[in-house]
C-alpha cells in the first residue's frame, strides 16, 4: 500500500477498480485477504453484521487493551451497554461548559498569531480538544494549552507514531522481528509513560470514591472515570484504564482534524464563512459569552458546515472489520474469517451519491430535504451501526462549540488543503495553513 501518502492513491485506485464491480473489490495485504467495499449497501451489511474489528488494530491493543475501539466483540457487547448512558446526548450536555471554556483559552491563544502570514492551526486546536477530553474523561486539568511541551503529550505521540510505522512497514509488523528493532523498546517505554499517568489519577479516584466519608456519588458535574466508578459493574483499574485511554484517544485528533478542516474550508470559502458569521451574529449579537446548550441548537447552517467538512476530509478513511460468519453480499460471498475495508473516504466523493459537483463545498447539501432520500450509509463519517462512534454526540457540540467560539473572534484566510496523506487519520502533507484577522 505504500507509505502515508502513497497510501490514499492505493485506496483511489481500489475506488477505480471496485467501480467496475459493484463496488466490491479484494486485494491482498501481505499475506491478508481484504474485502474492499465502497458502496453503501454492502457497508451497511458488514456494519449492521460484523462488529469484530480487523487484525490491522492488533498494533493498538498493546495500548488501547480491552477498551472499547479494540475489544473483541464479546467483551465489547457487554462494556458498550454500559458506557452508552455515558455518552447519551443528556449527559454530554452537562460538558457544554467545559467546551465554552477551553475554546476561549484557544481563541485567547491564537492572538499570537495575528501578524503571521501563515500558520499551522491544528496544534493550536489538537492542544485544546486534549484539554476537553483529559477534563471530561478523568476529571484532571492538564492546561495543555498553556503548555504543550508536557511528557505525557510526547510519549503519547511517540506511541502514535510507532504504530502508523507498523502497519505500513510489513517487515515490522511480525512481533518477533518487531522485537529485534529499537522500536519495540521505543513503543513500551512510551506506552508506559502514558499508563503511568492514568494509572495515578484512577488510584487517585478510586481512593476518594471508596472513602468513607464519600457516599460513593460525586453530586458536582461528573467526569466519565468517576461515572465507571459508580457503574454496578466493577471494573477494574486497568479495565478503567483501557476505556479511558481509548475515549482519549478515539477523540482528540479526530475532533481536533474536523476543526482545523473546516477552518480551511471556510478561509477559502468566504461567501460560506460570512453565513456562519451571520447565524452566530444572529444567536449572540457581540457577545463573545460561551455558547450554552439553547445557542448550540440554534447552529443549524454551523451544523451543516461540519457535516460537510466531514464528507470532503473523511478523518476516518477507511473503517476494518473482520466476518464472524458468512456474509452475503451484492455480488461475493464471504467466508467466516476475512477482513473488510469499508471506504468511507470514497464513498463520500462519489459522483453516483453526490451528483457531479462531487468536489465541490456546498453545505447545503446536508439540508433536511437534500439529505431525506439519502442512503443511511451513504455519509458514514462516524461509522454505522451499533459499533459507530460512541462519542459521536460529544465530538459535534465540541465542535460546534470551538467553531463558534473561532469564527466570533477571527476572519480567516487560506487556500484548500490540495495534498493528503494516511496517518491512520486522514492529515493534510502541509498542514492545516490558515492567516487570521481581528473581526
Ligand atoms: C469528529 C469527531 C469524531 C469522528 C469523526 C469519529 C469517528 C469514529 C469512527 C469512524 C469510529 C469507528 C472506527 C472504527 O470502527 O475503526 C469511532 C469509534 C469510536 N469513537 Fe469516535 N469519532 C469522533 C469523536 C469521538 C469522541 C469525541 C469520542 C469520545 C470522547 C470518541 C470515542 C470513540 C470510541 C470510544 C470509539 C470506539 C467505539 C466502539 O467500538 O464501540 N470519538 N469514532
Amino acid at each position: 500500500m505504500g507509505g502515508p501518502e502513497r497510501m490514499l492513491s492505493s485506496i483511489q485506485k481500489l475506488a477505480k477498480m471496485t467501480e467496475e464491480t459493484n463496488g466490491v473489490g479484494t486485494i491482498w495485504i501481505g499475506p491478508q485477504l481484504y474485502v474492499v467495499i465502497t458502496n453503501p449497501d454492502d457497508a451497511q451489511i458488514i456494519l449492521e453484521t460484523c462488529l469484530q474489528k480487523d487484525s490491522s488494530y492488533r498494533f493498538l491493543q498493546k495500548w488501547l487493551g480491552n477498551g472499547l475501539f479494540v475489544a473483541p466483540v464479546d467483551l465489547w457487547k457487554i462494556h458498550r451497554r454500559v458506557l452508552l448512558p455515558i455518552f447519551h446526548k443528556r449527559n454530554i450536555e452537562d460538558y457544554i461548559e467545559v467546551f465554552g471554556e477551553q475554546g476561549q483559552v484557544l481563541v485567547s491563544r491564537l492572538a499570537e498569531k495575528l501578524l503571521d502570514k501563515e500558520f499551522d492551526v491544528f496544534k493550536y486546536i489538537t492542544s485544546c480538544t486534549l484539554d476537553i477530553v483529559f477534563e471530561t474523561a478523568m476529571g484532571e486539568r492538564m492546561d495543555v494549552q498553556q503548555s504543550p511541551e508536557t511528557p505525557y503529550l510526547r510519549a503519547r505521540n511517540t506511541v502514535m507514531s510507532v504504530i502508523n510505522m507498523r502497519l505500513f512497514k510489513a517487515w515490522l509488523q511480525p512481533e518477533v522481528l518487531f522485537h529485534l528493532t529499537p522500536y519495540a523498546k521505543l513503543q513500551k517505554e512510551n506506552i508506559d509513560v502514558t499508563h503511568k499517568f492514568a494509572d495515578e489519577v484512577i488510584q487517585k479516584k478510586r481512593a476518594a470514591f471508596e472513602s468513607p466519608d464519600s457516599n460513593g456519588v460525586n453530586h458536582a458535574r461528573s467526569d466519565i472515570l468517576q461515572q465507571l466508578l459508580e457503574k454496578d459493574i466493577k471494573f477494574s483499574d486497568e479495565e478503567l484504564r483501557e476505556h479511558i485511554d481509548s475515549i482519549t484517544i478515539a477523540g482528540n485528533d479526530t475532533t481536533a482534524l474536523v476543526i482545523a478542516y473546516a477552518l480551511v474550508l471556510l478561509g477559502s470559502h468566504p461567501r460560506e464563512q460570512e453565513m456562519v458569521f451571520d447565524e452566530l451574529q444572529i444567536i449572540f449579537g457581540d457577545s463573545k459569552r460561551p455558547p450554552n446548550k439553547e445557542d448550540l441548537g440554534k447552529m443549524e447552517y454551523l451544523e451543516r458546515v461540519i457535516k460537510e467538512t466531514m464528507r470532503l476530509y473523511t478523518v476516518v478513511p477507511v473503517i476494518g472489520r473482520e466476518t464472524q460468519k458468512t456474509v452475503q453480499l451484492s455480488n461475493c460471498t464471504v467466508p467466516a474469517g476475512v477482513g473488510c475495508a469499508i471506504l468511507p473516504f470514497v464513498m463520500h466523493r462519489c459522483k453516483k451519491i453526490w451528483g457531479p459537483d462531487v468536489d465541490s463545498f456546498n453545505p447545503d447539501r446536508f439540508l433536511p430535504a437534500n439529505s431525506v432520500k439519502r442512503h443511511p450509509c451513504a455519509f458514514i463519517p462516524f461509522s454505522f451501526g451499533s459499533r459507530n462512534c460512541i462519542g459521536r454526540h460529544f465530538g459535534m457540540l465540541a465542535m460546534k462549540s470551538i467553531l463558534s467560539n473561532v469564527l466570533r473572534s477571527y476572519k480567516i484566510k487560506s487556500n484548500a488543503c490540495e495534498q493528503l496523506k494516511i496517518e491512520i487519520l486522514l492529515f493534510p502533507v502541509k498542514g492545516h495553513l490558515i492567516c487570521i484577522e481581528k473581526r
